[in-house]
């Protein structure tokens, strides 16, 4: 960087459950869009507000070091899944300021969809003193303020940076936007094209369904 300070860093957390074509256009598309110096991965070990993954969360992790293999803007963090404790990400983030210090401009990268839900998360109001959210839209989920709850819509509007270039001036406390590729790919529906026996190629990478297929996972019975 020119002006000596390091690039801000993508935290990405999610269930992954598992990791699809959708998650890692997410991820690589914020690195342009939002300046950031590379993505750190995050797979939940116990998601909260939402049911019991499918498959473990050491096999979750595992399918998402597959994926980001090979990608040196890529890391992944597996402090979630070694936890045995609820995902909470204020206290992921309170564990990366004290990792990586109080100045580093940290960007926490969240769909539309979980962007909505935000203000029901576990001290949510306190994330915006750890991170930036940086919001990519996602078929089906608006990104606008009518269609956000109201105390959300309040800090959406208060902290929304228009210009993505200002998320390195300051470690946390703003919010962006970014448009990246629409492609309507969910976990969910990955899921249930295993179970009925259907192929789920080109959702996915390959080396993701050859572990699928291997330990299978995902099928009904
Ligand atoms: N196709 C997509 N486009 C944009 N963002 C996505 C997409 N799929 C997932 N995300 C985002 O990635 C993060 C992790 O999502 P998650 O692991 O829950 O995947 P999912 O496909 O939404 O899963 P599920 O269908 O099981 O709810 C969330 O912030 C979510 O909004
Ligand atoms: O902290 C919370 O209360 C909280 C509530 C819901 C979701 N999250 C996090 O949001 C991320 C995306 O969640 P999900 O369920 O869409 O995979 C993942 O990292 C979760 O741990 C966090």
């Amino acid at each position: 960087m020119s002006d000596g300070l390091p690039a801000p860093l993508g935290l990405f957390g999610g269930t992954f459950d598992p990791v699809h074509f959708g998650h890692l256009r997410l991820a690589e598309e914020s690195i342009g869009h939002l300046g950031l110096g590379g993505v750190r991965w995050i797979p939940a070990g116990q998601p909260p507000h939402r049911g019991v993954p499918q498959v473990t969360a050491e096999q979750r992790l595992e399918m998402v070091l597959r994926s980001t293999a090979g990608n040196e803007q890529f890391s992944v963090d597996a402090s979630e899944v070694e936890a045995a404790a609820p995902s909470y990400t204020v206290h992921t983030l309170e564990r990366l300021r004290r990792e990586l210090g109080p100045d580093r401009s940290l960007v926490l990268l969240v769909g539309a969809d979980a962007f909505a839900g935000l203000a029901s998360w576990h001290r949510w109001a306190d994330i915006f003193s750890l991170a930036h959210v940086a919001v990519s839209h996602r078929p089906g989920f608006p990104v606008e303020t009518g269609s956000l709850p109201l105390e959300l819509s309040s800090e959406f509007n208060a902290r929304r940076l228009s210009d993505a270039g200002r998320l390195k001036d300051a470690p946390a406390g703003g919010i962006v936007t970014f448009a990246m590729t629409q492609l309507a790919i969910s976990a969910t529906q990955i899921r249930k094209l295993l179970a009925n026996g259907l192929s789920a190629r080109y959702l996915l990478p390959d080396s993701v369904l050859d572990y699928i297929q291997t330990h299978s996972l995902y099928r009904n019975s």
